[in-house]
Protein backbone atom coordinates (compact mmCIF):
# COMPACT_ATOMS: atom_id res chain seq x y z
CA UNK A 1 0.00 0.00 0.00
CA UNK A 2 1.10 3.70 -0.46
CA UNK A 3 2.09 6.00 1.95
CA UNK A 4 -0.70 8.39 2.86
CA UNK A 5 -0.74 11.82 4.27
CA UNK A 6 -2.80 14.50 5.15
CA UNK A 7 -2.35 18.13 4.39
CA UNK A 8 -4.24 19.91 7.40
CA UNK A 9 -4.41 23.36 6.36
CA UNK A 10 -5.58 26.46 8.12
CA UNK A 11 -7.88 28.64 5.62
CA UNK A 12 -8.56 31.55 7.52
CA UNK A 13 -4.48 31.94 8.03
CA UNK A 14 -2.38 34.85 6.36
CA UNK A 15 -2.60 34.85 2.79
CA UNK A 16 -4.90 33.66 0.53
CA UNK A 17 -1.22 32.10 -1.00
CA UNK A 18 -2.15 28.60 0.61
CA UNK A 19 -5.28 27.89 -0.53
CA UNK A 20 -4.19 29.38 -4.63
CA UNK A 21 -1.82 26.23 -4.28
CA UNK A 22 -3.45 23.53 -2.74
CA UNK A 23 -3.75 21.73 -5.82
CA UNK A 24 0.00 22.28 -6.38
CA UNK A 25 0.76 21.47 -2.88
CA UNK A 26 -0.98 18.04 -3.07
CA UNK A 27 0.61 16.86 -6.30
CA UNK A 28 4.43 17.72 -4.44
CA UNK A 29 3.78 15.19 -2.16
CA UNK A 30 1.92 12.70 -4.75
CA UNK A 31 5.60 13.35 -6.45
CA UNK A 32 7.59 12.42 -2.83
CA UNK A 33 5.52 9.06 -3.15
CA UNK A 34 2.51 9.70 -0.62
CA UNK A 35 -1.19 9.52 -1.55
CA UNK A 36 -2.19 12.68 -0.56
CA UNK A 37 -5.81 14.30 0.66
CA UNK A 38 -6.61 17.77 2.56
CA UNK A 39 -8.71 18.26 5.22
CA UNK A 40 -9.44 22.27 6.06
CA UNK A 41 -9.74 23.39 9.95
CA UNK A 42 -12.38 24.42 11.08
CA UNK A 43 -13.76 27.59 13.71
CA UNK A 44 -14.00 24.43 16.22
CA UNK A 45 -10.50 25.10 17.80
CA UNK A 46 -9.74 21.36 18.47
CA UNK A 47 -10.38 20.55 14.77
CA UNK A 48 -6.89 20.42 13.74
CA UNK A 49 -5.69 17.94 16.85
CA UNK A 50 -8.66 15.98 16.49
CA UNK A 51 -8.10 15.44 12.74
CA UNK A 52 -4.35 14.82 13.37
CA UNK A 53 -5.19 11.81 15.77
CA UNK A 54 -7.78 10.30 13.79
CA UNK A 55 -5.34 10.16 10.90
CA UNK A 56 -2.04 8.62 13.05
CA UNK A 57 -4.18 6.18 14.55
CA UNK A 58 -5.64 5.02 10.70
CA UNK A 59 -2.19 4.39 10.14
CA UNK A 60 -1.29 7.33 8.08
CA UNK A 61 2.33 8.33 7.60
CA UNK A 62 2.79 11.76 6.99
CA UNK A 63 1.18 14.68 8.15
CA UNK A 64 1.27 18.13 6.53
CA UNK A 65 0.41 21.24 8.98
CA UNK A 66 -0.39 23.92 6.81
CA UNK A 67 -1.08 27.31 8.73
CA UNK A 68 0.75 29.61 11.33
CA UNK A 69 2.63 28.49 14.19
CA UNK A 70 -1.05 27.47 16.05
CA UNK A 71 -1.91 24.94 13.28
CA UNK A 72 1.29 23.14 13.76
CA UNK A 73 1.26 23.15 17.74
CA UNK A 74 -2.27 21.82 17.94
CA UNK A 75 -1.34 18.77 15.19
CA UNK A 76 1.83 18.13 17.35
CA UNK A 77 -1.09 18.14 20.01
CA UNK A 78 -3.05 15.95 18.45
CA UNK A 79 -0.01 12.87 17.94
CA UNK A 80 2.39 13.38 20.34
CA UNK A 81 0.53 11.30 23.00
CA UNK A 82 0.33 8.50 20.98
CA UNK A 83 2.55 5.25 19.87
CA UNK A 84 2.28 5.58 16.27
CA UNK A 85 3.32 9.40 15.49
CA UNK A 86 3.18 9.78 11.67
CA UNK A 87 6.07 12.44 10.31
CA UNK A 88 5.51 15.94 9.62
CA UNK A 89 5.94 18.40 7.73
CA UNK A 90 5.04 22.14 7.62
CA UNK A 91 3.82 24.77 5.23
CA UNK A 92 4.01 28.29 7.25
CA UNK A 93 1.43 31.06 6.38
CA UNK A 94 1.17 32.74 9.66
CA UNK A 95 2.32 35.89 10.42
CA UNK A 96 5.59 35.41 12.40
CA UNK A 97 6.13 31.45 11.41
CA UNK A 98 8.89 30.86 13.81
CA UNK A 99 8.68 26.71 13.72
CA UNK A 100 9.45 27.33 9.74
CA UNK A 101 12.43 29.94 10.70
CA UNK A 102 14.30 27.24 12.94
CA UNK A 103 14.01 24.57 10.47
CA UNK A 104 14.77 26.76 7.50
CA UNK A 105 11.79 26.72 5.23
CA UNK A 106 10.72 29.08 2.96
CA UNK A 107 7.95 31.49 4.73
CA UNK A 108 7.10 33.63 1.71
CA UNK A 109 5.91 30.95 -0.82
CA UNK A 110 3.86 27.43 0.30
CA UNK A 111 4.51 26.20 -2.64
CA UNK A 112 8.17 26.31 -1.93
CA UNK A 113 8.04 24.97 1.48
CA UNK A 114 5.97 21.74 0.26
CA UNK A 115 8.74 21.14 -1.85
CA UNK A 116 11.26 20.59 0.96
CA UNK A 117 9.62 17.30 1.29
CA UNK A 118 11.56 16.28 -2.25
CA UNK A 119 15.04 16.66 -0.70
CA UNK A 120 13.72 14.05 1.68
CA UNK A 121 15.85 15.36 4.76
CA UNK A 122 14.24 15.29 8.08
CA UNK A 123 15.17 16.09 12.23
CA UNK A 124 13.72 14.14 15.04
CA UNK A 125 12.64 17.36 16.85
CA UNK A 126 12.55 17.67 20.67
CA UNK A 127 9.22 19.04 21.95
CA UNK A 128 7.81 20.05 25.66
CA UNK A 129 5.41 18.57 27.42
CA UNK A 130 3.70 20.65 30.14
CA UNK A 131 0.76 18.56 32.42
CA UNK A 132 -0.82 16.92 29.23
CA UNK A 133 -0.56 19.65 27.04
CA UNK A 134 2.53 19.73 24.15
CA UNK A 135 4.04 22.81 23.33
CA UNK A 136 6.48 22.93 19.72
CA UNK A 137 8.38 26.38 20.91
CA UNK A 138 8.65 28.13 23.62
CA UNK A 139 6.90 28.16 27.27
CA UNK A 140 7.07 30.77 29.98
CA UNK A 141 5.64 32.34 33.03
CA UNK A 142 5.66 35.41 34.77
CA UNK A 143 4.29 39.04 34.25
CA UNK A 144 6.04 39.59 30.99
CA UNK A 145 4.58 36.35 28.91
CA UNK A 146 1.32 37.07 30.56
CA UNK A 147 0.88 40.51 29.32
CA UNK A 148 1.25 38.61 25.74
CA UNK A 149 -2.32 37.59 25.87
CA UNK A 150 -3.41 41.75 25.84
CA UNK A 151 -1.47 41.97 22.56
CA UNK A 152 -3.10 42.19 19.05
CA UNK A 153 -1.77 39.03 16.95
CA UNK A 154 0.14 40.90 14.64
CA UNK A 155 2.03 42.47 17.40
CA UNK A 156 3.42 39.27 18.48
CA UNK A 157 6.82 39.16 18.04
CA UNK A 158 8.51 39.96 20.70
CA UNK A 159 9.42 44.13 20.02
CA UNK A 160 6.36 44.53 18.05
CA UNK A 161 5.26 43.41 22.06
CA UNK A 162 7.74 46.12 23.39
CA UNK A 163 6.66 48.91 21.33
CA UNK A 164 3.20 48.04 22.16
CA UNK A 165 4.15 48.03 25.57
CA UNK A 166 5.97 51.31 26.14
CA UNK A 167 2.94 52.62 23.99
CA UNK A 168 0.20 51.12 25.93
CA UNK A 169 1.00 53.27 29.24
CA UNK A 170 -1.39 51.64 31.56
CA UNK A 171 0.07 47.96 30.85
CA UNK A 172 3.70 49.30 32.68
CA UNK A 173 2.51 49.20 35.64
CA UNK A 174 1.57 45.70 35.91
CA UNK A 175 5.41 44.85 35.02
CA UNK A 176 6.82 43.58 38.41
CA UNK A 177 8.89 40.67 39.54
CA UNK A 178 7.05 37.69 41.43
CA UNK A 179 8.36 35.44 43.45
CA UNK A 180 9.04 31.93 41.50
CA UNK A 181 10.92 28.53 42.47
CA UNK A 182 12.20 26.65 39.67
CA UNK A 183 13.76 23.59 39.90
CA UNK A 184 16.02 22.57 36.86
CA UNK A 185 18.47 20.07 35.98
CA UNK A 186 21.63 20.44 39.05
CA UNK A 187 19.99 23.45 39.71
CA UNK A 188 17.21 25.65 41.77
CA UNK A 189 15.88 29.06 41.72
CA UNK A 190 13.61 30.99 44.18
CA UNK A 191 13.22 34.70 43.88
CA UNK A 192 11.62 37.48 42.39
CA UNK A 193 11.79 37.39 38.33
CA UNK A 194 9.59 38.97 35.94
CA UNK A 195 9.71 35.61 33.80
CA UNK A 196 10.98 32.68 32.78
CA UNK A 197 11.40 31.36 29.25
CA UNK A 198 11.85 27.77 28.53
CA UNK A 199 12.90 27.42 24.42
CA UNK A 200 12.77 24.74 22.25
CA UNK A 201 14.43 26.19 18.89
CA UNK A 202 16.18 29.62 18.33
CA UNK A 203 13.25 31.43 16.65
CA UNK A 204 11.15 33.57 18.86
CA UNK A 205 9.26 36.05 18.19
CA UNK A 206 10.87 36.13 14.93
CA UNK A 207 14.62 37.11 16.94
CA UNK A 208 16.72 34.61 16.63
CA UNK A 209 19.36 35.84 19.33
CA UNK A 210 17.37 35.25 22.08
CA UNK A 211 18.56 31.84 22.77
CA UNK A 212 21.83 32.03 20.42
CA UNK A 213 22.26 28.32 21.10
CA UNK A 214 19.23 26.13 20.91
CA UNK A 215 19.46 22.79 19.70
CA UNK A 216 16.84 21.50 17.75
CA UNK A 217 17.20 18.08 19.52
CA UNK A 218 19.45 17.55 22.06
CA UNK A 219 16.57 16.91 24.15
CA UNK A 220 16.82 19.96 26.35
CA UNK A 221 15.38 23.25 26.66
CA UNK A 222 17.16 26.61 26.88
CA UNK A 223 15.96 28.58 30.12
CA UNK A 224 16.32 31.75 30.78
CA UNK A 225 15.34 33.74 33.77
CA UNK A 226 14.89 37.19 33.42
CA UNK A 227 15.25 38.42 36.95
CA UNK A 228 14.90 42.00 36.51
CA UNK A 229 11.32 44.06 35.92
CA UNK A 230 12.45 47.35 35.15
CA UNK A 231 12.16 48.66 31.72
CA UNK A 232 15.05 50.56 31.19
CA UNK A 233 16.72 47.32 31.94
CA UNK A 234 14.87 45.31 29.78
CA UNK A 235 15.16 47.39 26.94
CA UNK A 236 19.15 47.73 27.78
CA UNK A 237 18.96 43.80 27.68
CA UNK A 238 16.78 43.77 24.33
CA UNK A 239 19.67 45.55 22.74
CA UNK A 240 21.94 43.01 24.03
CA UNK A 241 20.26 40.92 22.20
CA UNK A 242 20.23 42.07 19.31
CA UNK A 243 23.83 43.24 19.64
CA UNK A 244 24.93 39.05 18.85
CA UNK A 245 23.15 37.52 21.82
CA UNK A 246 25.64 39.13 24.72
CA UNK A 247 22.05 39.17 27.44
CA UNK A 248 22.91 35.32 28.00
CA UNK A 249 26.19 36.80 30.28
CA UNK A 250 24.30 39.54 32.13
CA UNK A 251 24.12 39.49 36.11
CA UNK A 252 20.08 39.95 35.89
CA UNK A 253 19.65 36.74 33.52
CA UNK A 254 19.92 33.12 34.40
CA UNK A 255 20.57 31.06 31.35
CA UNK A 256 20.85 27.57 31.41
CA UNK A 257 19.99 23.82 29.60
CA UNK A 258 17.82 21.65 31.06
CA UNK A 259 15.79 18.55 30.15
CA UNK A 260 13.42 19.32 32.86
CA UNK A 261 11.45 22.29 35.09
CA UNK A 262 9.33 22.30 37.86
CA UNK A 263 7.85 26.01 38.16
CA UNK A 264 6.31 26.71 41.36
CA UNK A 265 4.13 29.70 42.16
CA UNK A 266 5.18 31.12 45.89
CA UNK A 267 2.74 33.58 46.52
CA UNK A 268 0.98 35.00 43.61
CA UNK A 269 -0.91 33.64 40.86
CA UNK A 270 1.68 32.69 37.91
CA UNK A 271 -0.09 31.58 34.68
CA UNK A 272 1.78 29.57 32.48
CA UNK A 273 1.98 30.63 28.75
CA UNK A 274 2.64 27.51 26.15
CA UNK A 275 3.48 28.75 22.33
CA UNK A 276 1.80 32.20 22.93
CA UNK A 277 -1.46 30.93 24.50
CA UNK A 278 -2.74 30.58 28.20
CA UNK A 279 -1.99 27.11 28.92
CA UNK A 280 -2.88 26.48 32.71
CA UNK A 281 -1.64 28.06 35.86
CA UNK A 282 1.72 26.72 37.87
CA UNK A 283 2.62 24.68 39.78
CA UNK A 284 3.32 23.08 36.41
CA UNK A 285 6.21 20.08 35.64
CA UNK A 286 7.82 20.51 31.94
CA UNK A 287 9.29 18.14 30.30
CA UNK A 288 11.41 17.57 27.15
CA UNK A 289 10.34 14.49 24.85
CA UNK A 290 13.49 14.30 22.81
CA UNK A 291 13.75 13.65 19.39
CA UNK A 292 9.94 13.11 19.47
CA UNK A 293 8.42 14.05 16.18
CA UNK A 294 10.21 13.57 12.83
CA UNK A 295 9.63 16.34 11.05
CA UNK A 296 10.66 17.58 7.05
CA UNK A 297 13.60 19.97 7.10
CA UNK A 298 16.00 22.04 5.24
CA UNK A 299 18.62 20.30 6.44
CA UNK A 300 21.31 21.42 4.53
CA UNK A 301 20.44 25.18 5.87
CA UNK A 302 20.35 24.29 9.27
CA UNK A 303 23.65 25.39 11.20
CA UNK A 304 25.67 22.47 12.77
CA UNK A 305 25.14 23.68 15.98
CA UNK A 306 21.72 23.05 15.68
CA UNK A 307 21.32 19.84 15.58
CA UNK A 308 23.24 17.63 17.68
CA UNK A 309 24.56 14.10 16.60
CA UNK A 310 23.57 11.97 19.35
CA UNK A 311 20.99 8.84 18.89
CA UNK A 312 17.91 8.51 20.92
CA UNK A 313 20.50 5.84 22.74
CA UNK A 314 22.83 8.58 23.90
CA UNK A 315 20.06 11.53 24.78
CA UNK A 316 18.45 8.65 27.34
CA UNK A 317 21.37 7.90 28.87
CA UNK A 318 21.85 11.37 29.55
CA UNK A 319 18.57 11.99 31.02
CA UNK A 320 18.85 8.70 33.09
CA UNK A 321 22.35 10.45 34.56
CA UNK A 322 20.20 13.71 34.78
CA UNK A 323 17.71 11.77 37.69
CA UNK A 324 20.30 10.20 39.16
CA UNK A 325 21.81 13.50 39.82
CA UNK A 326 18.77 15.12 40.73
CA UNK A 327 18.03 12.56 43.34
CA UNK A 328 21.15 13.31 45.02
CA UNK A 329 20.37 15.39 48.90
CA UNK A 330 19.63 19.18 47.60
CA UNK A 331 23.94 20.08 49.63
CA UNK A 332 25.75 18.13 46.59
CA UNK A 333 23.90 19.74 44.17
CA UNK A 334 24.32 23.88 42.61
CA UNK A 335 22.04 26.04 43.81
CA UNK A 336 20.62 29.69 42.77
CA UNK A 337 18.63 31.77 45.56
N1 LIG B 1 -12.05 27.58 9.44
C1 LIG B 1 -11.72 28.34 10.49
N2 LIG B 1 -12.50 29.37 10.88
C2 LIG B 1 -12.18 30.15 11.93
N3 LIG B 1 -11.06 29.98 12.68
C3 LIG B 1 -10.22 28.97 12.34
C4 LIG B 1 -10.51 28.12 11.24
N4 LIG B 1 -9.50 27.21 11.15
C5 LIG B 1 -8.64 27.49 12.16
N5 LIG B 1 -9.07 28.54 12.88
C6 LIG B 1 -8.38 29.12 14.04
O1 LIG B 1 -7.12 29.66 13.65
C7 LIG B 1 -6.23 29.64 14.76
C8 LIG B 1 -4.88 29.11 14.37
O2 LIG B 1 -4.30 30.02 13.53
P1 LIG B 1 -2.87 29.76 12.93
O3 LIG B 1 -1.86 29.78 13.98
O4 LIG B 1 -2.90 28.60 12.01
O5 LIG B 1 -2.73 30.98 11.96
P2 LIG B 1 -2.46 32.51 12.25
O6 LIG B 1 -3.26 32.93 13.44
O7 LIG B 1 -2.61 33.20 10.95
O8 LIG B 1 -0.93 32.43 12.62
P3 LIG B 1 -0.12 33.40 13.52
O9 LIG B 1 -0.45 32.97 14.93
O10 LIG B 1 1.31 33.16 13.16
O11 LIG B 1 -0.61 34.75 13.18
C9 LIG B 1 -6.87 28.77 15.82
O12 LIG B 1 -7.39 29.60 16.83
C10 LIG B 1 -7.99 28.09 15.07
O13 LIG B 1 -9.07 27.77 15.92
Amino acid sequence: MRKRARVIYNPTSGREALKKDLIDILAVFEQAGYETSAFATTADPNSAQNEATRVAKAGFELIVAAGGDGTINQVVNGIAGLPHRPKMAIIPAGTTNDYARALHIPREDPLAAAKVVLKDQTIKMDIGQAGETYFINIAGGGLLTELTYDVPSNLKSIFGYLAYLLKGAELLPRIKPIDMDLTYDGGHFRGKASMFLLALTNSIGGFEQIVPDAALDDGKFTMIIVKTASMPEILRLMGLVLNGGKHINDPHIIYKKTSKVIAKPVEERMMINLDGEYGGDAPMKFRNLGQHIEMYANLDAIPDSAVTSESPEVLEAEQRFVKQVESLPDGERETED
